[in-house]
C-alpha cells in the first residue's frame, strides 16, 4: 500500500510540475492540506508536531495567503480573472518552494483566521478550483469560553484581566443587536457573500452601538502589509477591534465554507481536548482523512512514541482564572451557537466525531473511555460500534 500510495503521489507530481494550475487531470488527487482554525485552539502545537514529520510534511504556520496575500493580488484578479487566478495559484504553490509535492511531500499550512474571516472560503475556492477535490481542510475546535479568554490575551500582552468582563459584556450586546441571521450571516436557505455580511455588520454597529470601538473595521479596511500597524483615531490598532467573541461562533463559519462550495467530507474536525488527551487516536484519524502517503499514520505513531507531544504556548498561564460571572455570561451566550454547531455537524458528513465536539463544548460530559466502557456493557452493539470506529472518521 505504502509503495503504491507513494508512486501515485509521484505520478501526480510529474503531472503537476508542468504548472500547478494545469493539474486538472481527473486522477490528480494530490492537494494542499490546510488548517483553517481556530485561533487559540492549539493550532501552533499541532503545526509544531506536524513539522517534525521529516520527509512527509512541509508545514507553514500562519501563512495568511487567503486573507493578507490575496489582497495584494486582488487588482490583477479583477483585471483579468483567468490569468489573475492562475497567478494566485502559482504564487500559493510556490510558497512551499518550487516543487511542493516532489518526492511525496505533503504541503500543509495552518492559518487560524481562515475559518473566521468570511472572505477566505470563497477566495480559497476561486484560487484552488483546479485542484479543489484534492484539498483537505482541518479545523481544531475549542470550547469558545476559554478560547475567548485566551483570545483576549492574544490581543495584547498588556491587557488587564480585570477588563475582560466589561469588554465581553459590551461585545455580547453588539452581537445580540447585530448578528442577524439571514441579514449579516448565512442561514439554511441562503448564503450572503462575505462582503455583504461585513457591510451589514458595519452598518448595524454604526447605527446601533455607541461604544466608539469600530471593531468591525478589521473586516472592511483593505488589508495590506502595514495594516497591523495602522491605528484609528483613538489610537487603537485595527487588530484590537475585530472583537473576541465572533471567533467562537463556529456553526456559521463552517456553513460559510459549505456555501463557498467546499464539501463537508473535505473538512476534518477535531477538538483541543481530543488532541491533548488522545493524540494517538486523533492523529490516526487525521492520517486516514488525509489519505496518501500511507506512511503518515506510522510516522505519527513513531513521533508520539518518541515523546513528541501536541502541547505548547499558553497565553492564559500566569493570569488569574476567568471570573465566574464572566464564565456564566459566556456559557449562556454561546449556548445557542454551540447547539447550532452540533446540529450542523449531525446534518452533514464532516470528517468528525460529533460526540468529541459535544464533549469539548461541555454538552457531553462522558469521556470516550467511559462511553466505550458503556458500549462494552451493552453487549450486542459492540461489533457495530467497533466497525464505525475503525472505518469511519465521519460523523454518525
Ligand atoms: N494539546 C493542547 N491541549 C490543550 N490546550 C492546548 C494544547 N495545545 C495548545 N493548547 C492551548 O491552545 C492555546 C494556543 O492556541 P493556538 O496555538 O491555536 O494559538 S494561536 O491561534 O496560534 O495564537 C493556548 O491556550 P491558553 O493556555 O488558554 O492560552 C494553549 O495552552
Amino acid at each position: 500500500d505504502e509503495v503504491l500510495a507513494g508512486s501515485k503521489v509521484k505520478a501526480n507530481v510529474a503531472y503537476c510540475n508542468k504548472h500547478p494550475s494545469e493539474c486538472s487531470h481527473p486522477e490528480d488527487q494530490s492537494g494542499f492540506v490546510i488548517g483553517i482554525g481556530v485561533q487559540k485552539s492549539g493550532t501552533s502545537s499541532l503545526a509544531g508536531f506536524l513539522n517534525k514529520l521529516d520527509g512527509v510534511v512541509k508545514m507553514r504556520k500562519e501563512m495568511h495567503f487567503f486573507d493578507r496575500n490575496y489582497v495584494l493580488l486582488k487588482d490583477e484578479i479583477e483585471a483579468d480573472r483567468e490569468q489573475g487566478l492562475k497567478k494566485a495559484l502559482q504564487v500559493y504553490h510556490d510558497r512551499w518552494g518550487p516543487q511542493p509535492f516532489a518526492d511525496g511531500w505533503l504541503p500543509m499550512e495552518i492559518t487560524p483566521v481562515y475559518m473566521y474571516d468570511r472572505r477566505v472560503a470563497y477566495r480559497m475556492m476561486e484560487v484552488l478550483r483546479p485542484k479543489k477535490d484534492g484539498v483537505r481542510l482541518i479545523a481544531v475546535l475549542r470550547n469558545p469560553v476559554p478560547r475567548a479568554y485566551s483570545g483576549f490575551f492574544q490581543l495584547d500582552e498588556k491587557v488587564d484581566p480585570k477588563d475582560f468582563h466589561d469588554l465581553v459584556a459590551a461585545e455580547v450586546d453588539v452581537i445580540r443587536k447585530c448578528y442577524i441571521d439571514g441579514l449579516m450571516f448565512v442561514n439554511e436557505q441562503h448564503c450572503h457573500p462575505a462582503e455583504y455580511q461585513y457591510e451589514a455588520l458595519r452598518k448595524c454597529v454604526e447605527e446601533n452601538v455607541a461604544d466608539g470601538r469600530p471593531w468591525y473595521e478589521r473586516f472592511i479596511i483593505p488589508l495590506n502589509n502595514n495594516a497591523s500597524k495602522t491605528t484609528n483615531d483613538n489610537g487603537y490598532s485595527y487588530w484590537l477591534h475585530e472583537g473576541i467573541l465572533l471567533r467562537g461562533m463556529y456553526a456559521d463559519q463552517l456553513k460559510n465554507f459549505l456555501c463557498a462550495g467546499w464539501k463537508p467530507e473535505q473538512i476534518f474536525i477535531t477538538t483541543t481536548t481530543h488532541m491533548h488527551t488522545e493524540p494517538l487516536d486523533m492523529t490516526q484519524r487525521l492520517a486516514k482523512f488525509i489519505g496518501p502517503p500511507a506512511k503518515l499514520a506510522g510516522k505519527f505513531k513513531q513521533r508520539l512514541k518518541a515523546g513528541d507531544t501536541i502541547h505548547r504556548g499558553s497565553k492564559t498561564a500566569g493570569h488569574p482564572p476567568m471570573e465566574e460571572r464572566t464564565q456564566r455570561l459566556l456559557t449562556e451566550f454561546y449556548e445557542e451557537y454551540n447547539e447550532a454547531l452540533v446540529h450542523l455537524l449531525r446534518q452533514h458528513n464532516f470528517a468528525c466525531d460529533v460526540a468529541e465536539v459535544e464533549r469539548e463544548l461541555g454538552l457531553l460530559v462522558r469521556t470516550r473511555a467511559e462511553r466505550e466502557s458503556d458500549d462494552d456493557d451493552d453487549g450486542g452493539d459492540d461489533d457495530d460500534n467497533a466497525a464505525d470506529d475503525d472505518d469511519d472518521v465521519t460523523n454518525k
